[in-house]
């Protein structure tokens, strides 16, 4: 509870003028870039008990807590899981020892042990080591790729294959060919987009191109150019050599969305501009996972926006909706509604029908069995096949028909997906050619119901991933007395290899006769999948789950070491798999009490909105506004930090309440959705200009006008920092991160930064002339929050209502 009780008007008194005689100093020296051994540190009684906490982390300094009682962490995923719940929660900083002191994962500690134990050492190219070497590259360097490298060898080879039996790994890696990959790339990110979106480089589709050009980017980013080449290019030879599976790593801001946004709508345009689609069916071919309603939506907004003047249908699967009608609508949008109307009856295992009720919902086994068809039905297999209304051997196939879907890519939530799954009838993975997993160590980290192998199952790749395997359950149909293998739950065994159109499509079925398309049945299509982070794992055992097909890794520092290479600039930070900052980042933390926090915190803020002026009227800005967020360990920490800058906001007039936001599951989809619109907003009324949030924000979302990111509440894992400073300093746009500490979080934080590669932390100040004699306001403030917080448990105001301080502060003298 908040203490508020136990205020001592005289205790805070004297911290806060601590504060105001400048206790927070200023230095440049630099923190980070070291050596990573923060010193064990005890925490000191005299820096943390306090009166007065307005800190999410009171809980590090052991006394009452900013938290309410109920201390829940904010999932990224708003309405998936809370399996990581706990790597939000600040850690006691009494102990530095419990940062994860090897590569950095809020997952699991143990990866990088595990990754050396399956291979100690993988051979690096010569040229790569001597030149690091030249360039004072450090041992670690090599190491870094040496570990890297042999954790994708041993995803490429499996581990048997890939290490001997002194653990050395064989093969060798391609370090060259990536370099000579990234130096390409480089250079077509020198290119302009209209040259290098045209025939002459990518041929990227008419509509991609116009859409482009409405879009106003002058080049590709880098990550862009090597992987959208890439894959649209392998995609194109698929049927001769298969399509690798795609792990891309790159830093936060990099542009990945577009780097699978644009080679998933020239694929699925190529594909289908000569069959289904052109007739006006649409199937689900592409998924894309992602961990959080917003961020779902924020990628589902982009595909919309370059698929638009393409017959190319996307999908949003995400609920948060609260009405039983959203659910609905929501089914409604994916499925075609004739489609399961007119196909009532499944077979379930046992040979019996079950019959889907009228306007009703098949149980879940039920739904999963009409999407495997009727094993018996010939007509049931057919039309698996393609939904073509043709007659063959006099029997009628349906257009309706075919596993058809009213969107040809879905972007998902891995929940809602499954209920969709489990629970829409007409809803089918049976023609999905590719899977995209954005945020994917996140996603991968996220057993929900165990999505990735129900996706796999659906899409019918987890065990049949070979023609023997299909053999053992197959239709076997047997025109003119020859025995046809036909996949009864997808057509991947023969569709895309023509095998539709020779079966169904040709009248005379001459192929049939002679036996032309026989080679070809059974062959399953693979299901291609895209892997992309800024902080990407690195753990076979995880990317095993999704079972990669001989993966090919697109790393943000190969290109990095291509650009050295270019520019001739001296960088040992080049290192594969490392997570990096964004470059535009300056980093800086600011070090007081547990009781100045929140001070501090105001005077950084109102520093901000200074400088929001000077940016907001500058010429490249026009329209651009300032945002800050404020990261925070909790959702209570969130909505009472939220609460009391709003009460200081007003009193202290810096403007209305309502320019501070909360950003937290704890309020609804629809409220968050109507926030980040706030956010992009450049109407003064409606402008937010301060987000407070806990880490449900850290990733992925992508608001350009972020120029701060405050920890107030420090992360403990560098990789909920890389992903936090991410908000900023996006698309080659600088911003700024600034981490409050507490004297005893200095060394930890220390020790957490030296993990991460790029950019160093200097230590900084508060402006203290822009807070001025704040303190009695703040007293006031601090008494009126807790009246606020009552009011809201009691239900007389709602948690996102706004605030009139002056009545409060009134309310509660
Ligand atoms: N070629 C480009 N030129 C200019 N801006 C671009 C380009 N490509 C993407 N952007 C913009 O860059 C911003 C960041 O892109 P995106 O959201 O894809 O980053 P990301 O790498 O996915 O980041 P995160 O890891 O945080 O999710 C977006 O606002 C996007 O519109």
């Amino acid at each position: 509870m908040f203490p508020v009780g136990r205020f001592d008007p005289s205790a805070e008194e004297r911290k806060a003028t601590l504060l105001s005689k400048g206790s927070t100093k200023s230095s440049t020296s630099s923190v980070t870039k070291g050596n990573g051994r923060g010193r064990k540190r005890k925490s000191n009684s005299s820096e943390a008990p306090a009166d007065v906490h307005v800190g999410g982390d009171d809980d590090v300094s052991g006394t009452e807590s900013l938290r309410g009682p109920n201390n829940r962490t904010y999932n990224d995923d708003n309405d998936d899981t809370s399996s990581e719940s706990s790597n939000n929660v600040a850690a006691d900083d009494s102990d530095s020892s419990s940062v994860p002191s090897s590569d950095e994962d809020e997952e699991t500690h143990h990866e990088s042990t595990t990754l050396k134990v399956i291979a100690p050492s993988q051979p690096v190219s010569d040229v790569t080591r001597k030149r690091d070497k030249m360039r004072g590259g450090a041992e670690d360097t090599d190491e870094a790729i040496d570990d890297f490298d042999a954790d994708f060898d041993v995803i490429e080879n499996g581990a048997a294959n890939s290490t001997t039996t002194e653990g050395q790994v064989v093969g060798g890696s391609s370090t060259r060919h990536r370099d000579a990959a990234a130096i390409r790339a480089f250079r077509l990110s020198q290119l302009p987009i209209s040259e290098v979106a045209s025939e002459k480089h990518w041929n990227l589709p008419p509509f991609l191109l116009k859409n482009l050009k409405e879009d106003s980017y002058e080049k590709f980013f880098p990550i862009q150019c090597m992987v959208i080449p890439d894959v649209i290019e392998s995609e194109r030879n698929a049927h001769i050599r298969g399509a690798r599976d795609v792990c891309c790593h790159a830093p936060t801001g990099s542009g990945k969305t577009l780097a699978f946004v644009l080679p998933l709508l020239t694929a699925l345009h190529n594909a289908t501009a000569t069959s289904a689609n052109a007739r006006g069916l649409h199937r689900l071919r592409a998924l894309v996972v992602l961990p959080g309603r917003d961020l779902a939506k924020q990628v589902y907004d982009v595909f919309v926006r370059y698929a638009k003047g393409s017959n190319i249908k996307i999908g949003l699967a995400v609920g948060g909706g609260k009405k039983r009608t959203d659910l609905i609508n929501e089914r409604r949008s994916l499925v075609v509604e004739t489609y399961h109307e007119s196909y009532h009856d499944v077979r379930d295992d046992d040979g019996s029908f079950l019959r889907r009720r009228n306007g009703g919902l098949l149980e879940s086994d039920a739904a999963r069995t009409r999407h495997s068809f009727d094993p018996t039905s010939i007509i049931a297999a057919l039309e698996a096949f393609d939904g073509t209304s043709r007659k063959y051997n006099g029997l009628q196939m349906s257009p309706k028909m075919g596993g058809q879907s009213a969107v040809d890519i879905l972007v998902a939530t891995p929940g809602r997906l499954i209920d969709h799954l489990d629970c829409t009838p007409g809803f089918t993975l049976q023609h999905l050619k590719y899977l995209v997993v954005d945020e994917a160590d996140r996603c991968l980290n996220q057993p929900y119901q165990n999505w990735v192998g129900r996706v796999l199952e659906a899409s019918n790749v987890s065990n049949k991933c070979n023609v023997a395997e299909y053999a053992k359950s197959p239709l076997q149909y047997a025109p003119d007395g020859r025995t046809f293998i036909i996949d009864p739950i997808t057509h991947r065994s023969g569709a895309e290899y023509g095998l539709s159109k020779q079966i169904i499509g040709d009248e005379d079925n001459t192929n049939i006769e002679t036996g032309l398309v026989s080679g070809m049945l059974g062959r399953p299509v693979p299901l291609r999948k895209m892997l992309f982070s800024a902080t990407l794992t690195q753990d076979p055992q995880k990317l095993a789950r999704l079972g990669l097909d001989n993966p090919k890794h697109y790393d943000a520092n190969f290109l990095k070491r291509a650009a050295h290479d270019m520019t001739d600039i001296v960088d040992g930070d080049a290192k594969a798999g490392r997570y990096f900052v964004p470059e535009g980042l300056s980093e800086r933390m600011v070090e007081c009490t547990a009781e100045q926090k929140p001070l501090v915190l105001l005077a950084l803020l109102l520093d901000e909105e200074q400088n929001r002026t000077v940016i907001a009227s500058g010429e490249d800005d026009i329209g651009r506004v300032n945002l800050s967020i404020v990261f925070t360990s909790s959702i209570d920490s969130t909505h009472r930090l939220a609460r009391l800058l709003q009460l200081l906001w007003e009193a202290g007039g810096y403007g209305q309440s309502s320019a501070i936001a909360e950003f937290s599951s704890s309020i609804s989809a629809k409220q968050r959705a109507a926030i980040l619109r706030r956010c992009r907003s450049s109407d003064a009324n409606q402008r937010v200009s301060v987000l407070v949030c806990s880490d449900g924000m850290s990733r992925g979302m992508d608001l350009p006008s972020v120029s701060a990111v405050i920890n107030y509440d420090v992360p403990v894992f560098a990789k909920t920092y890389v992903h936090r400073c991410g908000r900023t300093a996006r698309a080659g746009r600088e911003g700024k991160a600034i981490s409050v500490l507490k004297g005893g979080q200095v060394s930890k934080f220390k020790k957490m930064r030296s993990l991460i590669g790029g950019g160093s932390v200097e230590k900084g100040a508060v402006k203290k002339h822009l807070i001025g004699d704040i303190l009695p306001t703040y007293k006031a403030c601090v008494g009126a929050l807790q009246r606020v917080i009552d009011a809201e448990k009691n239900e007389e105001i709602f948690q996102s209502d706004p605030l009139d301080a002056a009545q409060w502060i009134s309310s509660t003298r």
